[in-house]
């Protein structure tokens, strides 16, 4: 069911060629923009009736109007399962404790004597965060876009998810109820494309609803039309990442537990029939064992057919063989994953030396469902190999860092020439113009 891929013996290849080892499923965001430009430009041309319609016809369920009432989100709260309402908001503690600590200070550097620069950090506006609700629902990626939007400053704040058939076309009621929790009462019912795009452009307002003002960044996670609405818009609105399907892997030795191993392969197989369950390890007796664990775990697993079972199955998941965990962490390294679990003897030395991976989990007690709702760390994550290059959602994301430059008449005086040489060089002499107008359009010596 899953593949294995037996890197023992030769020398690993290196750079691209190791990371083409361990393909991702397809997800051709370049080709989803051809079927999300038109959802885009309805809802620019038409606002709230384009996303209503579309939400018809992907979601089966016409909408009435796209904001959620105050009512129904008071609503949820009061009819939430008292136990899921205790964990929501031990997620959301644990949350915050994390995100509050990323806040930045402002940092004043002196540069001269006279001359400082600043850095400031401003939060954006107003964000729109998006909550997927296609094949199953998030309430945690409720709490896992709004906590790091909080505790940034940000100060607009708007939800949007897919309207659900069976809940009369609103949003899935614990989303609705983990965003009362969370004090946001700001949510739309729309789902995919034309959620983004209609928080990009905005909807006019009518006489039975206020319209969906505009926002300045998007961030959260959904599927390839979800991404590629972000990349097509992206520029008018900011982005965080165009996050793909689920990733998971486990770099584990003959210590590792194959019951643990398997449980948390399986647990993001379940998100997605794209989704990557990747197991590398230097036992071979491991890689066995992790095998007739799968077969045994997915054989009482639900959501088998339509997600676990074409995810294991896929050309994205696999147990690799390598010689040893010097191999193994290379491997991982070059594919770059969103979680990356290290279930071997010496677990916290080997995660310490990890480059690329969204979010490690160190030992046999830290699997990735404990990031996906309470470790307080964030799930959204970057996939695809980008964490290369990409940070999971943060306070950070959310803020812009701006430098306020402040330098007296003598500060300037003395780095003038500098400037003006410079100028020159780039053959920019009005640039050199502004610093010479202010001494009487000559040169200050400098001291
Ligand atoms: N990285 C993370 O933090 C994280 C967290 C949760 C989920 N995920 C991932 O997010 C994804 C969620 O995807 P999903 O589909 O379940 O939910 P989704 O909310 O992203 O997408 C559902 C929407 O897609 C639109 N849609 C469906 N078919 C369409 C079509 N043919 N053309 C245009 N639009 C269409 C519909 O409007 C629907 O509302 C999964 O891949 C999951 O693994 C990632
Ligand atoms: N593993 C997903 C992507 O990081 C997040 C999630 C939400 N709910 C369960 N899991
Ligand atoms: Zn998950």
């Amino acid at each position: 069911m899953i593949s294995r891929i037996d890197l023992r013996g030769d020398a690993l290849p290196e750079g691209s060629a190791l990371r083409d080892l361990l393909p991702r499923a397809e997800f051709d965001v370049e080709a989803a923009l051809e079927k999300v430009r038109p959802i885009c430009e309805d809802v620019r041309h038409h606002g709230a009736a384009a996303v209503i319609d579309y939400g018809e016809k992907f979601d089966g369920v016409r909408l009435e109007r796209l904001r959620v009432p105050a009512e129904a989100i008071a609503r949820a709260l009061a009819e939430l399962d008292p136990a899921v309402r205790a964990a929501l908001e031990e997620s959301i503690r644990r949350a915050r404790l994390v995100h509050r600590d990323q806040r930045r200070t402002t940092h004043t550097t002196q540069v001269v004597p006279g001359g400082t620069v600043t850095e400031k950090w401003i939060p954006v506006d107003r964000v729109g965060l998006y909550v997927p609700g296609g094949r199953a629902v998030y309430p945690s990626s409720v709490v896992m876009n709004v906590v790091p939007a909080q505790e940034a400053g940000v100060e607009g704040i708007a939800v949007s998810s897919p309207p659900q058939k069976e809940f009369g076309g609103l949003p899935h009621p614990t989303i609705l109820a983990a965003c009362a929790l969370l004090g946001v009462d700001e949510v739309y019912a729309a789902g995919g494309a034309q959620a983004i795009a209609m928080f990009a452009y905005g909807t006019a307002s009518t006489a039975d609803e206020p319209g969906c003002e505009p926002v300045n960044l998007v961030t959260g996670p959904g599927n390839i039309f979800v991404a590629a609405a972000k990349r097509l818009l992206k520029g008018r609105i900011g982005i965080d990442a165009e996050a793909g399907p689920t990733e998971i892997a486990v770099l584990a030795d003959s210590t590792a537990d194959p019951v643990h191993v398997a449980a948390d392969l399986i647990s993001q197989a379940e998100h997605d029939p794209m989704a990557a369950s990747v197991l590398v390890t230097d036992s071979p007796e491991l890689a066995e064992a992790v095998e007739a664990e799968l077969k045994a775990q997915v054989a009482v697993a639900r959501h088998v057919e339509d997600r676990i079972a074409p995810a294991l199955a896929g050309k994205q998941s696999a147990i690799v063989l390598v010689t040893d965990l010097e191999d193994g962490l290379k491997v991982v390294d070059a594919y770059g994953a969103e979680h990356l679990e290290i279930q071997t003897a010496d677990a916290a030395a080997l995660a310490d030396r990890v480059r690329n991976a969204g979010a490690v989990f160190v030992g046999p007690w830290a699997p990735v469902s404990l990031g996906d709702y309470c470790a307080g760390s964030n799930h959204v994550l970057p996939t695809g190999g980008c964490a290369c290059h990409s940070s999971g959602l943060s306070v950070q994301s959310f803020l812009r860092g701006v430098h306020i430059v402040d330098y007296t008449r003598d500060a300037l005086a003395d780095v003038a020439h500098h400037v003006v040489t410079l100028a020159e060089a780039e053959d920019l002499p009005a640039h050199g113009a502004a610093i010479k107008a202010r001494f009487g359009w000559k040169v200050p010596e400098s001291k």
